[in-house]
């Protein structure tokens, strides 16, 4: 795993919207072989998608070429809800970009048959081969998407019970009533996001102190999801230093010297 201890949340935003952009830019996306990216809601990418824009507008990446699979979505919110997974994506990144509308795939919380949209999700990532690149957020509790404490590490695309923590945290974005958080979602697996080429994963503010010394210095287990990115032959996590309170001042400086170039680059 590596681990990328930045000063400040802007300066993870920079790091991950540049990383996106060099690995589009490297791989050299056409409509045959298109590069496909997993994407995640949240306050945490919110600065990120900013930053994409930015690069976007400024001619530094197109995404004309690229696939988007977005890793939850809430299950009976409307989509046209504010808080919908695909209104978030629309407003906050989509509609600024050039994205084709048929390379966009999120999860339908309305399906009727959820089961079945969960199988057909799994396939239509497997007909692309594999992601690519999967950003992600972490909750508080160490979830990864919605794979919620005591989730299988094999888990694929299903149906979620969400926990009290998480919709008390998700309450914020619902007038601060957690009763009108859904208590449902669909989420990709930990199996489905241990499958793809390289995972990224955004860490950001003291609320995940905890989180990251669980993913960086804990051991494998089921109770903090996030801790499975140990398994990945290509796990990156980028945080800022209120995230780290909790690591040992070793364990931050190791990756300090180990990152030097390219904590610099920013
Ligand atoms: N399903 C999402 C996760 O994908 C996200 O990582 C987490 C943290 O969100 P935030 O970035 O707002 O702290 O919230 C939700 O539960």
């Amino acid at each position: 795993m590596r681990l990328i201890p930045l000063s400040s949340a802007p300066q993870v935003s920079q790091w991950a919207a540049r990383h996106i952009t060099d690995r589009i830019n490297a791989f050299g996306p056409s409509a045959e072989r298109p590069f496909v990216l997993g994407l995640p809601t949240g306050g945490t990418p919110m600065a990120t998608y900013r930053q994409l824009i930015a690069l976007h507008q400024a001619g530094e990446v197109s995404f004309r070429h690229v696939v988007t699979f977005n890793m939850d979505e809430y299950v009976g919110l409307p989509q046209t809800h504010p808080q919908s997974y695909h209104h978030f994506m629309h407003e906050h990144f989509f509609k600024h970009v050039d994205i084709q509308p048929g390379n966009i795939n999120l999860l339908d919380g309305n399906a009727p048959d959820l089961e079945a949209e969960c199988r057909r999700y799994e396939d239509k990532i497997r007909q692309y081969g594999k992601i690519h690149l999967f950003m992600g957020g972490v909750g508080s509790d160490g979830h990864i998407a919605f794979n919620e404490p005591a989730s299988s590490l094999s888990s694929r695309t299903r149906i979620k019970t969400l926990t009290e923590d998480t919709r008390l945290a998700n309450s914020r974005f619902f007038d601060n009533d957690p009763e009108q958080v859904p208590r449902m979602a669909l989420t990709v697996g930990v199996g489905t996001l241990l499958d793809a080429e390289e995972i990224m994963i955004l860490v950001t503010g003291h609320n995940k102190a905890q989180a990251l010394q669980a993913a960086v210095e804990g051991s494998v287990n089921h109770l903090w999801t996030v801790s499975a990115l140990q398994l990945h032959p290509r796990g990156l996590i980028v945080c800022d230093t209120p995230a780290t309170m909790e690591l040992k001042v070793k364990t931050v400086r190791y990756f300090e010297q180990l990152e030097a170039d390219n904590i610099k680059r920013l």
